[in-house]
């Protein structure tokens, strides 16, 4: 049996990029021989097996795609006479069917090397389409080599084109897309992974409620030469730049989704798209499968995005409703998060990419003030019950009057800021 180092870390290895994991193939050994050496397989049908001491995987060099109930609903043909050239010429992208042997030659029957250093990144074979989830794949690869210049070759976005208008993209299970996506989204440019989808007519399929928001007029605040979603767009290249985490990342992605569904006569300010967005997010979080931390973010800043825009204007008794919406006693960190999308979105407006954003540092001291409040003086002045609740409310809400004072002069007239 000959083992070779394949995929991801040939290809980040001549881009001088740092290597997360290794793939191994396994030509001239059947499952049978593995098994005996101690590897263990991953799943039921698939060809992949765990190395009893690394943990790294070695798949058997493997053909055609069979049906089966394997990995995503299909399983591959794996035997000792699979080569190590039938193997690559199945795979995805050429950047990725490059192989390595023990003494560190490159097996490159596919030119991927050429495209390294071409910076494209094409199919390999017709056999792309036996994975629709590739076309996913190549948005994501583009999301994260962008800033290397590398592009999606025509044909290879004409394929994916007809793989998206196939409806072959409906067969992928939630799980494999979620996977893709949220590692897409945490690329160096999440952007370029819905642009890419955009381009290929797989955005429609995949997320039809963020497709709808292209084309889709913004409020007078915005800079009127970007719609809604290359605003969007931009509020994601702003979370790459702020290294914001998958939570505010996805709650970013689904924000406006309400701006696609007000009717034109509402355009541009898109009055309500908050609450008529909600149910939207709802729909993609469960087909989307998210996270639980993931949907429930997306859902709150949907619904509250313009409160924290507009946070120096609210009276306390709003920010206070805002603060306890959003649990700030035992759930800081999601507030914080909160904020962080507010910002990001703020940001991905042309021309604030660079300029303060107040309302943060507010929102951030409002919710500090709040907790400064304890609950022990009232205690001691025996109240319990309802009576105590009451209590607590109304010096959480003195706390919060004072702090406007405060933080923001008295009385004058509250700064306006624009609705986002
Ligand atoms: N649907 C897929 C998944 C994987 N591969 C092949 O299997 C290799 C390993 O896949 P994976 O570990 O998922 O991706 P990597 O290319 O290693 O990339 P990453 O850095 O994202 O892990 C890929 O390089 C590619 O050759 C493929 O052809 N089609």
């Amino acid at each position: 049996m000959q083992i070779y180092k394949v995929g991801g870390a040939v290809r980040d290895r001549l881009l001088e990029r740092p290597i997360s994991e290794v793939d191994w193939v396994v030509v001239g050994a059947s499952a049978e021989e593995l098994l005996a050496q101690g590897f263990r397989p991953v799943g039921a049908d698939f060809p992949v097996f765990l190395h009893p001491r690394t943990g790294e995987e070695y798949a058997l060099a493997r053909t055609e795609r069979k049906s089966g109930r394997g990995y995503g609903g299909f399983t591959f043909h794996a035997s000792p006479e699979v080569t190590l050239e039938e193997d690559l010429l199945r795979r995805d992208l050429t950047i990725n069917a490059m192989a390595e042997d023990a003494g560190g030659r490159l097996i490159d029957p596919c030119q991927g090397q050429r495209d390294l250093q071409e910076k494209w990144l094409r199919h390999v074979s017709p056999a792309f389409a036996e994975d629709p989830l590739r076309v996913l794949r190549v948005a994501r690869f583009a999301a994260r080599y962008a800033p290397l210049g590398f592009r999606v070759a025509p044909e290879t976005l004409a394929l994916m084109h007809q793989l998206a208008e196939s409806g072959e993209l409906q067969a992928l299970t939630a799980e494999r897309s979620w996977k893709e996506i949220s590692r897409a989204l945490m690329e160096p440019r999440p952007d370029v992974f819905i642009q890419t989808l955009r381009d290929c007519g797989t955005l429609r399929e995949l997320l039809p409620e963020v497709d709808a928001l292209f084309g889709v007029p913004q409020p007078a605040a915005h800079h009127p030469e970007i719609d809604t979603g290359e605003h969007l767009l931009a509020v994601l290249r702003q979370c790459a730049e702020h290294d914001q985490p998958l939570v505010v990342r996805w709650a970013c992605l689904l924000h406006d989704l309400g701006k696609g569904v007000t009717p034109a006569e509402d355009w541009p300010r898109h009055v309500g798209h908050e609450r008529k967005g909600l149910k939207l997010i709802r729909a993609v979080n469960t087909r989307c499968k998210a996270p639980r931390d993931c949907q429930e973010l997306a859902l709150l800043v949907g619904e509250y995005h313009t409160h924290g825009h507009r946070a120096l204007e609210l009276r306390p008794s709003t920010l206070l409703e805002l603060l306890q919406r959003f649990d700030v006693y035992r759930r800081p960190q999601r507030f914080e998060e909160f904020i962080a999308a507010c910002e990001m979105d703020a940001r991905g407006r042309l021309g604030l990419e660079r300029r303060d954003y107040p309302q943060a540092g507010y929102l951030r001291g409002a919710a500090a003030a709040v907790r400064a409040v304890t609950v022990q003086p009232l205690l001691e002045r025996g109240l319990e019950g309802a009576a105590l609740g009451e209590a607590l409310k109304r010096e959480r809400l003195r706390a919060l009057e004072t702090y406007k004072a405060e933080a923001l002069g008295e009385p004058g007239d509250p700064p306006q800021t624009p609705r986002l």
